[in-house]
């Protein structure tokens, strides 16, 4: 049986990577250590926030980084790489390591998601299958979880597998979504591998494969008596499609016992029909049938369509959930922080034009910080070797106003990065896909304000900055402005 993670992905690279490592190696460099820190720098849809998914399959690369016979012959081929270069190569594994935030965590731009610390040839190669994971599972986590949160409580289910950008798109985008808060994928594939449960209705074909909608509806429902669901828009919703899903209810279902558990929607106004399908199912005493909806909906449709009123139980979300359609870029990117030298890491820093795009040095540590009520209140960087100590009030710097003297007072703090992978080997329990969508589930209802999570301009996490992590960042900007 082959699983779809068994690939072998450790090619999954841009060329300089490898151009750098030869070059690195050339000049005996190669086993200097390095820091290199992933992070992000705006979220998605202006939302107040983003959830971090992609951990596992992190872990998973690293652990397996390997080149095999062919893939040193094809970099022979290319005729830029050194013998002794591509002799090391036969024998390269991974042997740095990485920390990580957990999976699922709630997330904000300019913090180390992800700390590689390794060897400078084995840190540069893993850039990129780090962020095409991170990227690709993180937007379409936090994109699912808008789709979620617009649903007030209604279930949500991933149909984007047609609509994906290939196969792994689909895969992982199906496990992203589950973990952004989808509950069930009509995914098999994402189904089997991820243990994400799965659930469908039935396609336009079935409808259109029998002479009329009535026996196509019948055949269904003698197949599936539990489980009928059927799509009434194939023809007229109002004056065929329910009419035709009530008499199924009373001819075939009741005799046997059975009710018929819903009707899909898949085009029209799907506020105006579902008020409608609403009226007509109840008043044919089908209180219990429940309607489902699709057809290109989004945050921004299912928040419309709610608030028209619209009598939906379940939505069944594809294309815009499976591409992150209105903002499909992530954008994390995979920057060095900083160089070891006789024993210390010796802080890095690139400037920009743009504030927002100056790297934040050096060895670091993230907290998020806690108020007494249990609300995160902001996210703190310190230096590594710094000690916070909340018993007493703790003076930060907000580095947006860095003239205000501001402490925290009676709050509790959390360090969000944990070591995962120890010298290329993985040291952090897995976590079962259900447990990572509950941690979402539990930071989004008890820790992160919901003034961060309204669509609508929504409040800025503060990303603070202990004073001697400030100060160092001040000065190495000084240096870098006079160098
Ligand atoms: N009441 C509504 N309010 C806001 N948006 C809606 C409403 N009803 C449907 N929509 C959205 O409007 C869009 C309509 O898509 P489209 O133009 O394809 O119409 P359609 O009725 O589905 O036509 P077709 O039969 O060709 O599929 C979809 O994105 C759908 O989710
Ligand atoms: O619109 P999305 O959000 O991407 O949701 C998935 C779409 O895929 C199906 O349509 P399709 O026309 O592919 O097949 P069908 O004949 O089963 O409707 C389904 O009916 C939805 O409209
Ligand atoms: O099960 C469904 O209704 C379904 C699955 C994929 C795409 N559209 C609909």
């Amino acid at each position: 049986m082959t699983q779809f993670n068994q690939r072998n992905i450790s090619m999954m690279m841009d060329l300089y990577e490898m151009t750098m490592a030869n070059g690195y190696f050339a000049g005996q460099n190669e086993m200097k250590r390095v820091a290199f820190d992933v992070f992000y720098r705006k979220n998605p849809d202006n939302g107040g926030f983003a959830i971090f998914a992609g951990l596992e399959q992190i872990i998973e690369y690293v652990e397996n980084l390997h080149f095999d016979t062919d893939d040193i012959e094809y970099f022979r081929s290319l005729n830029l790489f050194s013998e002794a270069f591509l002799d090391y190569l036969s024998n390269f594994r991974f042997k740095g390591d990485i920390y990580a935030f957990q999976e699922g965590t709630i997330m904000y731009p300019n913090e180390p998601i992800i700390t590689v610390i390794a060897p400078l040839i084995d840190a540069q190669l893993v850039e990129t299958a780090i962020l095409t994971q991170i990227n690709h599972q993180s937007l379409i986590a936090t994109k699912t979880r808008r789709i979620v949160s617009a649903a007030g409580g209604r279930t949500v289910s991933d149909f984007g597998a047609r609509r994906a950008h290939n196969v792994d798109a689909a895969v992982y985008g199906a496990r992203a979504a589950y973990i952004g808060g989808a509950s069930s994928t009509s995914n098999v594939m994402a189904g089997k591998q991820f243990g994400i449960p799965v659930s469908g209705t039935m396609a336009h074909s079935w409808v259109m494969f029998y002479k009329d909608e009535y026996e196509a509806f019948r055949h269904y429902a003698e197949n599936y008596p539990d489980a009928t669901v059927l799509l009434v828009d194939t023809y007229d919703v109002i004056h065929s499609g329910i009419p035709n899903a009530i008499r199924v209810a009373k001819e075939v279902l009741e005799p046997m016992g059975k009710r018929l558990k819903g009707v899909r929607l898949d085009s029209g106004d799907l506020a105006y029909l579902s008020k409608k399908a609403r009226e007509m199912l109840d008043d044919a005493g089908l209180q219990d049938c429940k309607i489902f909806v699709s057809n290109s909906l989004d945050e921004y449709t299912i928040n419309s369509i709610l608030n028209q009123g619209g009598c939906i139980d379940s939505f069944g979300v594809g294309e815009r959930l499976i591409t992150a359609k209105s903002d499909s870029v992530f954008g994390a990117v995979y920057k060095l922080a900083a160089v070891e030298e006789d024993g210390i890491f010796v802080p890095r820093i690139k400037m920009s034009e743009t504030v927002e795009k100056i790297t934040n040095p050096g060895l670091k540590k993230v907290y998020r910080v806690y108020c007494k009520e249990g609300n995160a209140v902001a996210d703190l960087i310190t230096r590594a070797d710094e000690i916070v100590d909340m018993d007493k009030p703790y003076r930060y710097v907000d580095p947006e106003k860095p003239w205000k003297n501001r402490y925290f007072t009676n709050c509790t703090v959390k360090e969000l990065q944990q070591l995962v992978v120890k010298d290329g080997k993985r040291v952090y329990q897995a976590r079962s896909l259900d447990e990572i969508r509950k941690f979402v589930e539990q930071q989004l209802e008890t820790e992160i304000w919901q003034e961060e999570q309204r669509f609508e301009n929504p409040h800025k996490h503060y990303l603070n900055m202990s004073p001697y992590y400030y100060e160092l960042k001040m000065s190495l900007l000084h240096e870098a402005q006079n160098a």
